[in-house]
């Protein structure tokens, strides 16, 4: 392919990327896979080429994009090479026309930047969320030690603040390794891990992981308890909680699944009424704090979508808040940097159960935010995440 070609290619993944935002349809991640399977004779080198041009694109527009063409329009404003391929050459891009649209530019739509400031999250913390993400990878105890691992990984690793935690460089195809086969790690990033870590589940107790999805982090957990004790993973999500068993498989982990029904979940958790030392809740949320990781996210919020995450951080807070024996703890958490999402939530809760208490968090890296913790890109190097212990009395 000539770079001009690629540069078309780009431009019509990126129509099916926008299409499929304007229309709440797949995410961008899964759009570029099927149009890439469905263009096999593409190689894997210029595969590459188009899938760095089209996520830098979706970096370069605040807003979600006219067309693909514009959306490369605002990137080549910035990169006289890339402008200089639409030259109208076989498979290339048109030449540009004088006064040609050029999709708006900035970190995200004027009513989330704003949102953003207003929870703290000044210029320079805006734009690291946009930067590229680094591959954490997590050590599992059940099976390795950190030091043991870094020798056998077949890339070169360094350590970050999480205890368990290696980082390598963004690209590394860590999930084909053998190590990863093993269940010798998980791909975790740092920020998440430091979460798990914050929550200090210990062997012995019994521990709900109230919105465990996939189990990123009921891995964590169930490293943490060393297999001693009971871990409960729940999720409303069939299709996200049937992947679990074969990741824990693969990790040594030992975690019952429980799917609950929407608006019932107390019915499906009644046993554990009162009955858990501590419940994590990983709380369905915006993700403003993983644009570096889905850049795209950031074109399908809106204020109504804002509310509606705000609402079932407090269905689940108040579920969760059932679960916990008293003297127990629960961790709120959410990969959102937005106060309504954060703080408020907490504030909220705490003044709907006058029998908890915000505790610090025990974190080494981030800031306090409102009776929480939070960790930012720019200035800790993981996603964004805000967290808060609760404890019941
Ligand atoms: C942030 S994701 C969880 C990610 C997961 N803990 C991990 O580390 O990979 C939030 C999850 O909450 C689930 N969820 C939403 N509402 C829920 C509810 N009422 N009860 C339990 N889970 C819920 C969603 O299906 C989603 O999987």
């Amino acid at each position: 392919m000539t770079p001009a070609a690629r540069v078309q290619s780009a431009i019509d993944l990126l129509d099916a990327v926008i299409a499929a935002a304007r229309s709440g349809g797949a995410s961008a991640d899964r759009v570029a896979s099927e149009w890439l399977r469905a263009r096999r004779f593409i190689g894997s080198k210029d595969r590459r080429a188009i899938r760095d041009l089209v996520w830098a694109a979706i970096r370069a527009c605040g807003e979600v994009p006219n067309t693909g063409r514009a959306a490369m329009l605002r990137l080549a404003q910035g990169d006289a090479a890339l402008a200089a391929l639409f030259d109208g050459s076989r498979y290339g891009p048109a030449g540009i026309a004088p006064g040609e649209p050029v999709a708006d530019g900035g970190v995200a739509p004027g009513w989330l930047v704003e949102a953003l400031d207003a929870s703290g999250i000044d210029e320079a913390e805006r734009k690291a969320l946009l930067t590229r993400a680094p591959l954490d990878i997590r050590a599992n105890t059940l099976k390795t030690s950190r030091d043991a691992l870094r020798l056998r990984l077949p890339a070169p690793s360094s350590e970050v603040v999480a205890p368990q935690g290696l980082r390598l460089d963004t690209g590394a195809a860590a999930e084909t390794w053998p190590e990863y086969a093993e269940g010798l790690f998980e791909v975790q990033d740092a920020g998440s891990q430091l979460t798990c870590e914050a929550f200090a589940a210990k062997p012995g107790e019994t521990i709900v992981d109230l919105c465990a999805g996939a189990g990123g982090k009921t891995l964590a957990l169930g490293a943490a308890m060393a297999n001693s004790g009971r871990l409960i993973a729940c999720d409303i999500d069939r299709a996200r909680l049937s992947r679990l068993p074969e990741r824990a498989t693969r990790a040594g982990v030992r975690a019952e699944t429980r799917l609950l029904d929407p608006g019932k979940e107390r019915v499906g958790l009644s046993d554990l009424i009162s009955a858990c030392d501590g419940v994590l809740v990983d709380a369905p949320c915006s993700g403003t704090g993983t644009w570096r990781r889905n850049p795209e996210a950031r074109w399908r919020l809106s204020p109504k979508a804002i509310a509606r995450y705000a609402q079932m951080q407090a269905g689940v807070l108040d579920v969760a808040a059932d679960l916990v024996r008293p003297g127990g703890r629960m961790l709120f958490i959410v990969c959102s940097l937005l106060d309504a999402e954060g703080a408020e939530r907490i504030d909220a809760f705490l003044g709907r159960h006058r029998d908890w208490r915000a505790e610090g968090p025990a974190c080494p890296i981030g800031k306090p935010r409102g009776k929480g913790w939070r960790l930012t890109p720019g200035a800790d190097r993981t996603d964004g995440f805000f967290f808060a212990s609760l404890r019941r009395l």
